[in-house]
């Protein structure tokens, strides 16, 4: 890794050929290559200015993203109307950011979240984007998340499992896919939320079975010829939908069903040689969210792999270069993290990098982190596959494995909708 003095002017030479190497010009379109040449060369200034007078660079602004992450808790009854339909997410990327720095909230806040919560639960099942709104499969599994990060009997309890099922049974086609909503859109999100709170909520096998039937073979249907996986058969691969993809049927226990050699060497070339950070897409801009939709799809393809390839026993990304980028180009001084130098924070941002950030950590040995500088930049631990704490997915599975499962009997029988 070398004194923290070389660390920074690597990373100073990295911002450097950013700006003036020929090739990544030639590889960007030219009005993303203005947008980036401007951004890069204001943070190049400040860099130039700081740099080397100022160590605390390297350091994880904990105190600052732990304001910006209350003071918009405290905000969200109000938050702004842009994010009106967002409001389950923003709960959701504030815990999950906290939860990682170790910043906890008070009891009373955590049961003011729930009773939020409870307010976007939809009488037909699952969580809208705020209270009074349709379910939405994309909320629903930002409330989930967030119910099981809290989890609390309270918590737990704003969860209804029956009417759930059968939410998720009415957004479900024949085919194994899911729409976002009742007459919605199909793309691989739809699939990986409905899996994911299925299997957090510890839904009775059979049930599981009879809703993901045929599921596994149309995610694999998305990857595409690059190796990625695309929104839906056809499509770009993109890295949030190539993490959908293959968290889904890993999930699933189908991860054969897809072609993991192409998958890894597609998801490895999206780690930007100069800026550290990932692409989310061939010939794109690199972004700091990118830390995680494509940073947990390595380590999960290769856990799908190790019993095939035992040279899979190391994360294969540079988890340092990662941690460079997030660490010196995304975090504002003033709380929060970006997608890349000149841009504004917000909570989709803060709570993608950080849970990068701690892939990249714990993904190679789970007892000795790869954390780059300060022992402060330590972060927790986070699911690959569900994006809550390992603990919180444990005792969310245990709470419900308790749960009586002839609670699904008597309602409407969810095979009804194949008929
Ligand atoms: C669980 C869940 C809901 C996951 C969401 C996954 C996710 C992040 C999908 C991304 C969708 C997409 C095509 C973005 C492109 O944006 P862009 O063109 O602005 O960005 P780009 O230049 O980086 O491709
Ligand atoms: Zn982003």
């Amino acid at each position: 890794m070398g004194t923290e003095e070389e660390l920074m002017f690597r990373n100073f030479q990295r911002l450097k050929s950013y700006i003036f190497d020929d090739e990544k010009v030639s590889t960007t379109t030219s009005r993303e290559q203005q947008k980036t040449e401007s951004s890069v060369e204001k943070c190049f200034d400040r860099f130039e200015q700081i740099m080397f007078t100022d160590p605390r660079l390297t350091q994880i602004f904990r105190l600052e993203h732990q304001y910006y992450l209350d003071a918009m808790l405290r905000r969200l009854p109000s938050n702004y109307e842009c994010l009106d339909s967002s409001r389950a997410w923003c709960v959701y990327w504030i815990l999950q950011a906290a939860q990682l720095l170790s910043f906890n909230f008070d009891d009373q806040t955590l049961n003011h979240v729930v009773q939020f919560l409870s307010n976007c639960r939809s009488p037909t099942g699952g969580f809208g984007g705020g209270p009074g709104q349709y379910a939405h499969l994309a909320p629903t599994y930002a409330a989930v998340n967030s119910l099981c990060i809290i989890g609390s009997e309270q918590a737990y309890r704003a969860i209804d499992r029956p009417t759930l099922v059968q939410f998720l049974f009415s957004v479900r086609d024949s085919d194994g896919s899911f729409r976002l909503h009742v007459d919605g859109e199909t793309d691989v999100r739809g699939a990986y939320c409905a899996i994911s709170c299925a299997k957090l909520l510890n839904l009775p096998e059979p049930v599981i079975k009879e809703l993901f039937a045929g599921t596994g073979d149309w995610i694999a249907q998305c990857q595409t010829y690059e190796g990625g996986f695309g929104g839906a058969p056809g499509l770009e691969a993109h890295g949030g939908y190539t993490f959908c993809g293959i968290a889904g049927l890993a999930l699933l226990n189908e991860a054969d069903k897809c072609d993991r050699q192409a998958l890894l060497k597609w998801t490895l070339r999206r780690q930007m040689t100069y800026e550290g950070g990932f692409q989310g897409r061939t010939n794109k801009l690199v972004d700091g969210c990118y830390s995680f939709w494509v940073g947990a799809t390595i380590p999960i393809t290769q856990a799908t792999l190790s019993g095939v390839d035992k040279q899979m026993e190391h994360t294969l990304f540079d988890v340092e270069a990662l941690q460079e980028y997030i660490l010196l180009c995304c975090q504002k001084q003033s709380g929060g993290l970006i997608d890349k130098p000149g841009k504004p924070q917000d909570l989709y941002h803060t709570c993608y990098t950080l849970s990068g950030v701690s892939i990249a950590q714990h993904s190679e040995c789970a007892s000795s982190p790869q954390v780059l500088g300060d022992t402060i930049n330590e972060l927790l631990p986070t699911h690959p596959l569900f994006n809550i704490p390992p603990k919180s997915v444990a005792a969310a599975r245990s709470h419900f494995s308790n749960s009586n499962d002839t609670e699904f009997l008597g309602k409407d029988s969810p095979s009804k909708e194949e008929s």
